[in-house]
């Protein structure tokens, strides 16, 4: 099916892809900065998760959020989101460097 996109809404698109693209390019760079995080965290036998630093940065992105106009209850959602893997990978670097 062929069908016409208008300018704006294709104009939308675009902007919305690039944007895309920066969150994935940003949470590619996080991955890595947390992938040196576990391994510190393994050398220095800490533990996966840090429940203090965690509500922490809930409470520096929820006001971070309200200010910039987007929802805290979502932007809480999305770090948690983000957080859980990552103490997954943390979970599997620590126990990685135990059967070694
Ligand atoms: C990255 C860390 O490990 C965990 C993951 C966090 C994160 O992704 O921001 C924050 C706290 C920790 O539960 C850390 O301790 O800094």
């Amino acid at each position: 099916m062929s069908e016409t996109i208008p300018a704006e809404l294709a104009s939308a698109r675009g902007t919305i892809d690039n944007i895309d693209a920066a969150l994935i390019h940003l949470l590619a760079e996080r991955f890595k900065c947390t992938q040196r995080v576990g391994h510190i965290k393994a050398d220095l036998g800490l533990p996966p998760s840090d429940p203090g630093r965690e509500a922490e940065q809930i409470r520096r992105l929820r006001a971070l959020a309200e200010d910039a106009g987007l929802d805290p209850v979502f932007a809480e959602k999305f770090l948690s989101f983000i957080v859980e893997e990552v103490i997954r990978h943390h979970v599997a670097t620590a126990e990685q460097r135990q059967s070694d």
